[in-house]
């Protein structure tokens, strides 16, 4: 069987994360499948450089050229960019060539009219982890996709991580606020609580070293266990001890709420670059 072939228009930090994940995947694959062959298309010559020597991609500096014979097109530029990247592949698009879109914000209707009335688009909203195998990717597909088309999309970012499908393609904005943007949220937790250990007077090895294994283990634990998370935080709190009085501090500084505003924050501007990129009357 011939390998699938992948072409990533935009080179950057969601497309390097997806590209590093299949390559880790295919290398720990039991099977003799043909790995997919992957292109990808960026402006910057240095992108381009480098993904090539780590991940033996093909480069093309121009769109056109690296959709050429490509099963799947994954749009990994910028939202504002999106549009002109539409406008510029369409003429050699393929009615057969899957275009999936891993941008922020932008409705599949809105992409299948600047792709010219293609209809086989997918949306990912895949995140940064993709690149250690452990992804979590919400995908949305209009109802006239076949069962084939859906589930090229779903094995390319199956192969990074967990795959969800979505439903109401207007939970795509939560997806985006929740696992698109999730990841930071983890990091900057993780770098609230490593300064607070050094605050402490732990050394900047340790405080770094505890912190992430602690942040792993308990994730690990969450995945394992067959108690919520709730209930594994009983296990840890004893009462009138050390953790108890920590929570109470989270509590009182209004963690949830915290929380709660950010993925609001995050959900609103993902509606936000829709409506402004794609126009109110288009939606
Ligand atoms: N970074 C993240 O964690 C996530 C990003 N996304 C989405 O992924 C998309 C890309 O985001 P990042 O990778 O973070 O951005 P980035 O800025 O790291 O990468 C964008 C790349 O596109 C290239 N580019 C610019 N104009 C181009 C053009 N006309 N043709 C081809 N390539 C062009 C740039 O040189 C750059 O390398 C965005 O739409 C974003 O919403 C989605 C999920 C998570
Ligand atoms: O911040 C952003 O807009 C992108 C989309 C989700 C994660 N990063």
């Amino acid at each position: 069987m011939q390998a699938t072939r992948i072409a990533f228009i935009g080179g950057g930090n969601m497309a390097t994360a997806i590209i590093e994940g299949v390559r880790r995947n295919q290398a720990g694959a039991a099977t003799h499948a043909e790995p997919p062959v992957v292109v990808v298309a960026d402006p910057t010559a240095a992108r381009r450089e480098a993904l090539a020597s780590l991940y033996a991609v093909e480069t093309a500096e121009d769109n056109r050229s690296a959709i050429i014979g490509a099963d799947v097109i994954v749009l990994a530029v910028k939202p504002n960019q999106i549009q002109s990247v539409c406008a510029e592949i369409q003429p050699v698009l393929q009615a057969n060539q899957l275009v999936v879109s891993v941008a922020a914000g932008i409705g599949g209707t809105v992409l299948q009219r600047w792709l010219g009335g293609h209809v086989a688009v997918v949306r990912a909203m895949p995140n940064t982890p993709a690149m250690v195998g452990c992804g979590a990717t919400g995908l949305y597909a209009d109802p006239a996709l076949t069962p084939t088309q859906r589930s090229l999309a779903e094995s390319l970012l199956r192969s990074v991580g967990l795959v969800v499908w979505i439903d109401s393609e207007a939970d795509m904005d939560a997806v985006t606020a929740l696992s698109g943007s999730g990841p930071a949220y983890v990091f900057l937790v993780m770098e609230a609580i490593e300064s607070a250990a050094r605050t402490l007077g732990l050394s900047a090895e340790t405080a770094r070293l505890l912190t992430l294994e602690t942040v792993y283990g308990a994730a690990r634990l969450a995945m394992s266990a067959d108690e919520s998370p709730a209930q594994l935080r009983a296990r840890v709190t004893s009462p009138n001890g050390t953790t108890e009085r920590g929570i109470a501090a989270l509590e009182t500084a209004d963690l949830r709420g915290a929380f709660l505003k950010a993925l609001t924050a995050a959900h609103a501007r993902s509606q936000e670059l829709g409506r402004d990129l794609a126009g109110e009357a288009s939606r």
